[in-house]
């Protein structure tokens, strides 16, 4: 049974992962362009409606300038602590601006392509408080694309400051998961997964390709 058949579940808040150093890229992911625009409003523009309103968590505020009305917020956390330094400033950003939301739904910048139901199916999944829901393709965990309840920030908050990997997957693993696989996308040149990311101008090209196929199938 899903837990919304037995608590009052609210939308969660959505937060966009943009605090990394995009070392590979060589310039901040979130401000290259794709298709025309700048690679975090495609994430904002997937995002938003699957939401209860998003901010976006970055260390730069770079490609953002488009944006209006888009709340952005830094690392509460020093030193570029990795990806969970981001889920934790989203956690204290919700617990601040929107304290219904049991729960914030995080995806990176870098990955234009992904399911347009990803909130919802992860939502669904959660059986139990304290679960974290977490979206797999083809037998992979895709750590940074969760919903994670605002409840475990300050649990958060002493992992990150005690922990030496501080690995998301290290994270999840002390937690209830609810996993929910997604399907690859069949486009007219053949499968793509929709949790591709850009990590590279490489990459970038390869979504650069892809864009008006995904755009196909969306239609
Ligand atoms: N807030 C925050 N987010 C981070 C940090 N490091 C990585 N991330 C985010 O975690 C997600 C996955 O990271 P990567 O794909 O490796 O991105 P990156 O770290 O910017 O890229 P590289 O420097 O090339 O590894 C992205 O959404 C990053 O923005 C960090 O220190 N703080
Ligand atoms: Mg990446």
């Amino acid at each position: 049974m899903s837990v919304s058949a037995i608590l009052p579940v609210h939308l969660p808040r959505g937060v966009v992962l943009a605090g990394g150093r995009s070392f590979r890229m060589g310039s901040d992911k979130a401000a290259v362009m794709l298709g025309g625009k700048p690679l975090v409003h495609h994430v904002i523009e997937r995002l938003a409606p699957q939401t209860d309103g998003l901010s976006v968590n970055s260390n730069t505020a770079t490609g953002l300038e488009f944006a209006p009305g888009v709340p952005v917020f830094a690392d509460t956390v020093p030193g570029h602590a990795g990806p969970m330094a981001g889920v934790l400033s989203g956690m204290r950003h919700a617990e601040r601006h929107l304290p219904v939301a049991s729960h914030i739904a995080t995806v990176p910048t870098d990955t234009p392509f992904f399911p347009l139901n990803l909130v919802s199916r992860l939502q669904a999944a959660i059986t139990q408080p304290g679960q974290i829901a977490v979206a797999y393709s083809a037998g992979v965990m895709h750590p940074v694309f969760a919903l994670w309840p605002v409840a475990l920030a300050d649990e958060l908050e002493h992992w990150l400051l005690t922990d030496e990997k501080r690995r998301v997957r290290g994270f999840i693993e002390r937690h209830p998961v609810a996993e929910v696989d997604f399907p690859v996308v069949e486009t007219a040149e053949g499968p793509i997964d929709p949790f591709f990311n850009i990590n590279t101008p490489g990459d970038l090209e390869t979504a650069e390709h892809w864009l008006p196929l995904i755009e196909e199938t969306e239609r």
